[in-house]
């Protein structure tokens, strides 16, 4: 740790953070922000060098959007400077922080897919000659720009026939071509592998290595061992609050968990428990047989018995999330049969699914798994999943509550209130929203895609802990992920997806027979 330690005594923040060393490219000196009721930033200063990578990490809610939205001009600050090459700024907007040489890679891929990839990468920005569009010398321009940059991407293809590690591509192109009239510009990566499969990870970390010496990076993440491969330097946001800073040198998961949560997890938190052991499971409660979409996924066989954990891995493009979609019934099954408890379903839409008794967490909960606009409750509100099918609910709605308002406990959702709306939530507190309202009832099957991507370590905890009670009281879990570990960790047996199909027989993985990492990597490629 550079300076201060959190064992002894809680620093203040301005003790946290270097004093300038004069050769800063970025630095913010004791910025603060509130929302209303809620300090997000409470005097926090940072200061980011020329060619550093440097890590931003904190519990969902702690700041670490709102500190890249001040950034980057999208918000101002109540109080504090921002300082670029050690000049006093002021962003009016993201535009002008370009114009700085300071941009923003988002959460959400933010490129318009019906357009071209040099589309993207100049839009807003086109050349044009007397009211025409010169196509062929932005696309030629495009082209050598990312060949330039290392990114191997046909500009000339739609965006919508890009894989998805492509669009993160893309994206990064254009946060560096947005930058391109500075000759250090920094790129502020808001959680950048969210979505991407290990290959797409490895091409993102080499990418950054590749470009260390002409960018100066921001890393925000809650996956701590990329953080600790990738970065030079880590800050740990508490509240609004800096209240550490490490040399990634010095750091460890454990440091990094402690300093953010502020007290020690338990590094072997996501462990299958000795009473789910084989002998312990029941009769088949979720039967999937010869399932097959069109020529692309299947056909797939295999049933979850009541309380087992059903690990599904496999690269990307391996299908593993279309197979997803298929058993929530938002992707329709073209052959074979799904039954749940015995009873056959042929699913129309995921209300069909939901009434069968399948819950489904999407792997892109923000974007589809959400009610912006409505209060926290309502979203963790299994009525809602049909009222917006169109149906009337039937439901107990003061015991709907009171076991929600539990699980948003549980979770440490951070709102102010259960009637708050989901819109004013942090990205991660609005994961944990969806995840919330499965947890909170108690279907006899889930199928989750990638549950802990986006959300704390306090929360993945909680998810992992939620998810053994859930199974040792007899619920069903199908598990597709791509943090190997963690399948491992909470399945039973594994399938490895290959080209739309099982490579194999599912792997046993009970707790003394658990396969390691390199042996699925094997099975997956
Ligand atoms: N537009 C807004 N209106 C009201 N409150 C907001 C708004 N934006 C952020 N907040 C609050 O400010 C705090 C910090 O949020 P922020 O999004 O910066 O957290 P974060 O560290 O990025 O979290 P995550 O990891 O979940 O993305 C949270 O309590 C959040 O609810």
């Amino acid at each position: 740790m550079v300076e201060h330690s959190m064992d002894i005594e809680q620093p203040t923040a301005a003790d946290v953070g270097p004093p300038s060393t004069g050769e800063a490219s970025l630095r913010v000196e004791n910025i603060s922000k509130s929302f209303r009721h809620v300090d997000a930033l409470v005097d926090v200063s940072i200061e980011l060098e020329p060619g550093e990578v440097v890590g931003l990490v904190g519990e969902n809610g702690a700041g670490k959007s709102t500190l890249l939205s001040i950034l980057t001009g999208v918000l101002d600050p109540d109080n504090g400077q921002l300082y670029r090459d050690n000049q006093p700024v002021e962003f009016a907007g993201p535009q002008e922080a370009a114009s700085y040489g300071v941009s923003l890679v988002h959460q959400e891929q933010d490129v318009i897919t019906h357009f071209r990839g040099y589309e993207n990468l100049f839009l807003g920005r086109e050349r044009e000659s007397m009211g025409l569009l010169k196509m062929d010398e932005m696309s030629t321009d495009a082209q050598s720009f990312v060949d330039d940059l290392g990114i191997d991407i046909d500009v000339d293809k739609f965006v919508k026939d890009y894989s998805f590690n492509e669009r993160q591509m893309l994206e990064i192109a254009k946060a560096f071509h947005v930058s391109s009239k500075s000759d250090n510009p920094v790129i502020l990566l808001d959680e950048p592998t969210a979505g991407l499969e290990e290959d797409g990870r490895e091409l993102l970390f080499d990418l950054i290595d590749d470009l260390r010496d002409e960018a100066t990076f921001v890393f925000v993440s809650h996956e701590l061992d990329e953080v600790l491969e990738i970065t030079d330097r880590i800050y740990v946001l508490k509240d609004g609050e800096l209240v550490d800073e490490y040399e990634t040198d010095e750091a460890t998961q454990d440091a990094l968990q402690q300093s953010m949560v502020g007290r020690e997890t338990s590094a072997e938190y996501y462990c299958v428990p000795d009473q789910r052991r084989e002998s312990n499971l029941g009769d088949p409660v979720f039967e999937v047989n010869d399932i097959q979409h069109e020529d692309e996924i299947g056909p797939v066989s295999f049933s979850v018995r009541r309380g087992e954990v059903f690990g599904v891995v496999g690269v990307e493009g391996s299908g593993k999330e279309r197979l997803g979609r298929i058993l929530a019934g938002d992707t329709p099954a073209t052959d074979g049969s799904l039954s749940v408890l015995g009873e056959e379903v042929q699913p129309e839409s995921p209300v069909d699914m939901v009434d069968a008794g399948v819950g489904y967490i999407p792997k892109d909960r923000k974007s589809e798994g959400l009610l912006l606009y409505q209060s926290v409750l309502k979203n963790t509100s299994l009525a809602m999943v049909r009222d917006m099918y169109g149906r009337l609910p039937f439901l107990d709605t003061n015991a709907e509550s009171s076991i929600t308002e539990e699980t948003i406990e549980d979770l440490n959702i951070k709102t102010p209130s259960a009637n708050s709306l989901v819109h004013g939530l942090s990205g991660g507190n609005q994961q944990k929203v969806v995840i919330a309202r499965w947890l909170a009832h108690e279907t006899p099957v889930l199928v989750m895609d990638n549950v802990s991507r986006g959300i704390d370590v306090g929360a993945k905890e909680e998810v992992y802990r939620l998810c053994r009670e859930l199974t040792a009281e007899g619920i069903s879990i199908v598990l597709i992920g791509d943090e190997l570990p963690e399948v491992i960790g909470l399945s039973n047996r594994i399938a490895v997806m290959q080209d739309g199909s099982f490579a194999d027989e599912p792997i046993d993985a009970s707790p003394d027979a658990k396969p390691t990492e390199e042996e699925l990597i094997q099975l997956m490629v």
